[in-house]
């Protein structure tokens, strides 16, 4: 992969965005019909690639989707994405497949009016009302792109609704037609496609929670956007980026200096578990054991000290007092310990509530330190934002949904927009804060954020994030002394923990991705 295109596939884009990086183009001398016959040409290959390996049993028989045999149904909006669908239309029909057009509007841009009329000059039969469209064997979804700003309304909303419930395969040119470019938000109601193709660079509404359901596989067709563009656009606004394999890669503490000692690679203090939540402190250990931290402490309660020493032999565990509820009621460091001691610290799951003074001391340390579960409901107690400002060093909160809206109650709607949700909490905290979903997002509190753009539901079970903590804080500690932006190091965590899931559920299916069997396969990922 050239640099270039390794650039292009980081980026993320807003409508707004797009449309000035598009403006530059046409303003520099590119004539728009021409960007629209080159993205439509490449749209029109991949989608011959895609159908061709949609297989369709009629009768007990499967079908191969290709000339002359296949029918595909073209959905046309008024704007240009409608005249992308358009030239796709004629694409097709010149390749010799059997296409139909459904256009539900009178009113069209000019470019996609002309491609409309050439296409009817070829006698490719087009419809109004979607009863009249015949049975097709795919759906290319041409309705609306970047330029959908209000909601759908009917008689379009019903025909979509429709469209769905034939359960056809349906390609999306740049994004499911209804869904908000920016926020991924349904406006009404939306495609729910098989296939998104996105035109350029990516939709940041692509990358967000909410609209999953509706984007299918998605993937990028580059046409060749100059970075110069991209870059003019981007600069002065925080970056919103994918985390790619190769930006994950980069941060890895690989290859280790031939010459070091467990102590120059790292020393994560792990605080966790209590009598009532003993697999938690195992995995959130097994975790950090996979990072290759140089040297890992684990502070639990007395009781639970050998449990996590059969599991882990090569730790050291730090047994301390307990509460009556079997809660860590103070940390007993080794003689000659203090928390200055360790590269970093990662405090919280199975903590309880009855260890906020453990926390209290954590928060008050001069060590960076990774926040989750209790260590989370105890901090949104104390106070989430005053309490983060007394904090010199970095800190990292790994909440998901529920946590966060307890942490930051102010911060606007966390499903509706989780990107600027994820952002907004960092401002605020002065923390990184990785909000946890189907698409993880992590912001720093200047505003730039990594979104992860593959993951699993595997994944979403119950220690799945304990195993994150301690793969984090692991590399957390690994990463001190050295100049990497904290966000990339939480990035690549997210990125490592959920190709984890992937390549487990792909071996053993997404029921098989229990949270220890997860900590089996980090290695796998980089090995
Ligand atoms: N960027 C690039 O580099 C390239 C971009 N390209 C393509 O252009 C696409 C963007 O095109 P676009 O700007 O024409 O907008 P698009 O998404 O087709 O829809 C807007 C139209 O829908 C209408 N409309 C809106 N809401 C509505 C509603 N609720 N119900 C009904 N109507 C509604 C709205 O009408 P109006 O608001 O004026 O009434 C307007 O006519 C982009 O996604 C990509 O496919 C490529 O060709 C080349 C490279
Ligand atoms: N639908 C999903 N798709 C992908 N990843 C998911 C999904 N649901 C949850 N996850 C991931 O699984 C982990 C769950 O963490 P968390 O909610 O803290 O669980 P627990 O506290 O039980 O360990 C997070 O890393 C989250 O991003
Ligand atoms: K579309």
């Amino acid at each position: 992969m050239s640099t270039k295109k390794e650039h292009i596939s980081l980026v993320i884009v807003t409508a707004a965005q797009m449309r000035e990086i598009e403006g530059r183009i046409f303003a520099a001398g590119m004539p728009v019909p021409a960007l629209m016959e080159k993205v439509a040409g490449l749209i029109a290959n991949r989608i011959q690639d895609l159908s061709s390996n949609f297989e369709q049993g009629r009768q007990g028989e499967q079908v191969r989707i290709s000339p002359p045999f296949a029918r595909i149904g073209i959905l046309v909006g008024p704007g240009h994405n409608g005249g992308d669908a358009l030239v796709v239309a004629r694409e097709l029909h010149f390749k010799g497949y059997g296409v139909w057009i459904y256009l539900p509007f009178v009113q069209l841009k000019e470019l996609t009016s002309q491609h409309l009329q050439y296409a009817q000059s070829l006698e490719i039969p087009c419809y109004q009302e979607i009863e009249q469209l015949p049975d097709c064997d795919v759906l290319v979804d041409g309705l609306f792109g970047f330029g959908l700003e209000r909601t759908i309304t009917d008689p379009i909303a019903s025909a979509i609704n429709q469209l769905n419930e034939w359960n056809k395969p349906i390609i999306s040119i740049d994004l499911p037609s209804g869904l908000h470019t920016d926020t991924g938000e349904v406006l009404g109601t939306a495609i729910r496609a098989t296939y998104t193709l996105c035109l350029g660079l990516w939709k940041q509404g692509l990358l967000q929670d909410q609209a999953l359901d509706y984007v299918g596989k998605a993937e990028l067709i580059d046409f060749d956007i100059p970075w110069a563009d991209v870059q003019a656009v981007l600069q002065d606004v925080p970056k919103i980026k994918r985390i790619t394999q190769a930006t994950a890669l980069s941060t890895l503490p690989l290859p280790r200096p031939p010459v070091t000692h467990k102590y120059k690679e790292g020393h994560l203090l792990l605080i966790c578990g209590s009598r009532r939540y003993a697999g938690g402190a195992i995995l959130t250990a097994l975790g950090a054991r996979g990072s290759g931290v140089g040297m890992l402490s684990i502070a639990v309660p007395e009781s639970l000290k050998q449990l996590l020493v059969s599991h882990l032999p090569e730790a050291l565990v730090i047994g301390c007092p307990e509460t009556e509820t079997g809660a860590i009621a103070q940390l007993q460091l080794p003689e000659k310990t203090d928390l200055s001691s360790f590269s970093a610290i990662a405090c919280g799951p199975g903590l309880t509530k009855d260890a906020t003074s453990i926390v209290e001391e954590v928060l008050a340390s001069d060590r960076p330190l990774v926040l989750d579960a209790d260590g989370l409901n105890i901090l949104a107690q104390l106070g989430t934002i005053p309490t983060l400002q007394q904090r010199q060093a970095t800190t990292i909160l790994t909440p998901h949904t529920g946590e966060f809206q307890r942490l930051f109650p102010l911060v606007s709607d966390a499903k509706h927009d989780r990107v600027k949700a994820v952002q907004e909490a960092a401002a605020q905290s002065g923390a990184v804060v990785l909000l946890k979903g189907a698409r993880t997002a992590i912001a720093n509190p200047q505003g730039s954020v990594w979104i992860n753009p593959e993951s699993t539901p595997a994944l979403a079970r119950g220690g799945s994030g304990d195993v994150l903590t301690g793969l984090l804080g692991g590399l957390l500690a690994q990463a001190v002394n050295k100049e990497i932006p904290v966000e990339d190091i939480v990035a690549t965590a997210a990125w490592w923990h959920a190709q984890a899931g992937i390549l487990a559920a792909s071996e053993r299916t997404e029921l098989g991705v229990d949270a220890f069997t997860l900590s089996q396969y980090l290695l796998k990922v980089i090995s």
